[in-house]
């Protein structure tokens, strides 16, 4: 009998928790580590996480610790699933102690601020590991649902597609079916700028601006994500997949999304303090959109609704005077 897959799971929040079930689901070995001592506690000894994912059983094979070291040991995989603005310094002290052959696989749908790189780039500038090691998962994967075991796609992304095919098969479940990829830039971008999208849609939904606001948000939101991909030499067919559209729709369409809660309250009046205050977990695009504007500028690609999501997230601007602007632009052809 071949030994088990093992992976370590970085980070004990709700995606890291789940997505810990996902591989404990599929056979791996994993244990996860947790910032707190209770949280791990509580996975231990009550195989539950009650402030990340109040209501679910975690099986029993997920262990926790608070102990990076004894997480990293033996992994085949190590899973990094933190707050993007915080990947780099976890890194820097999770990296000396995983194995030369371990593979790092980002969960994280954000752009660093400052660096302007995406995730899977700040993880092998950190941890000084070749592009072949290092793996990412994104697609339509709300964790409420995961840990409900409700169906859902992925997809998981490795330039080496041997590799994506290697932690396919150590979280293809019942109710988890990823899919492989290599166009890491692609999937990426797709998973950082759908929050940001999502941010927009939920300040439009706050607004009461209707469905046909909406649907026209996530198409052209989808345009600008394909466009900056293009630029950075994503493949374009990326953006209609899983990474792309699937995680759009998901996101701009669900209550569970904390980009899209998080728009809403900001379109129902609601102050950028007042809203960060309700909000418990991290919705990503409220750093990631001054940082995916970021690489837009960098890049020269015309981003409007993430320009005007920076406006109102980070400048204070009215969402009905920022609508007003993005709906009097000058008048362009759907394709350009
Ligand atoms: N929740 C989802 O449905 C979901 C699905 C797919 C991808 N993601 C992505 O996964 C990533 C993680 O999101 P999440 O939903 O698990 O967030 P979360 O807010 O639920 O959990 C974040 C975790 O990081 C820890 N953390 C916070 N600051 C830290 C620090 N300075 N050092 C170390 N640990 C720290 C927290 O204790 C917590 O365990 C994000 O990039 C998110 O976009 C989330
Ligand atoms: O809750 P959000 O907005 O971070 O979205 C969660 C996942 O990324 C959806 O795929």
């Amino acid at each position: 009998m071949s030994k088990p897959v093992k992976a370590a799971v970085f980070g004990a929040g709700s995606w890291g928790t789940a997505f810990g079930m996902v591989l404990a689901d599929a056979g791996c070995e994993v244990t996860l580590w947790a910032r707190r001592a209770e949280v791990a506690e509580a996975v231990n000894s009550g195989r539950t996480n009650p402030d990340y994912l109040p209501g679910f059983e975690l099986p029993g094979s997920l262990r926790a610790t608070t102990d990076p070291a004894e997480a990293a040991a033996g992994a085949d995989f190590a899973v990094l699933s933190v707050p993007s603005q915080t990947l780099r310094g976890n890194l820097a002290d999770w990296a000396p102690l995983l194995a030369p052959g371990t593979v790092l696989v980002s969960l994280m749908k954000g752009v660093e601020l400052g660096s302007a790189m995406r995730m899977s780039e700040v993880v092998m500038d950190v941890a000084k590991v070749p592009a072949e090691r290092v793996a990412v998962v994104t697609g339509p994967n709300l964790a409420r649902e995961i840990a409900a075991r409700m169906p859902a796609a992925s997809v998981v992304a490795c330039t080496d597609e041997a590799v994506a095919q290697r932690l396919q098969a150590a979280c293809h479940t019942p109710y988890f079916r990823p899919y492989t990829n290599t166009d890491v830039v692609g999937c990426e971008l797709g998973g950082a700028v759908k929050n940001v999208i999502g941010l927009a849609v939920g300040i439009a939904d706050g607004m009461g601006l209707g469905d046909n606001a909406k649907g026209s948000l996530i198409t052209r939101g989808l345009a600008e994500t394909t466009r900056l991909g293009l630029t950075m030499g994503a493949d374009p067919l990326t953006f209609s997949g899983l990474a792309g559209l699937g995680d759009l729709v998901a996101t701009c369409s669900s209550p569970l999304s904390r980009n899209h809660t998080f728009g809403t309250n900001l379109g129902k009046g609601m102050t950028l303090e007042e809203t960060i205050a309700v909000t418990r977990q991290t919705a990503e695009g409220v750093k990631s959109c001054e940082s995916v504007l970021d690489l837009a500028r960098r890049h020269g690609v015309d981003m409007p609704i993430t320009e005007t999501v920076v406006g109102i997230v980070h400048e204070g601007k009215p969402p009905v005077v920022a609508l007003k602007e993005l709906m009097s632009r000058s008048a362009k052809p759907e394709r350009r």
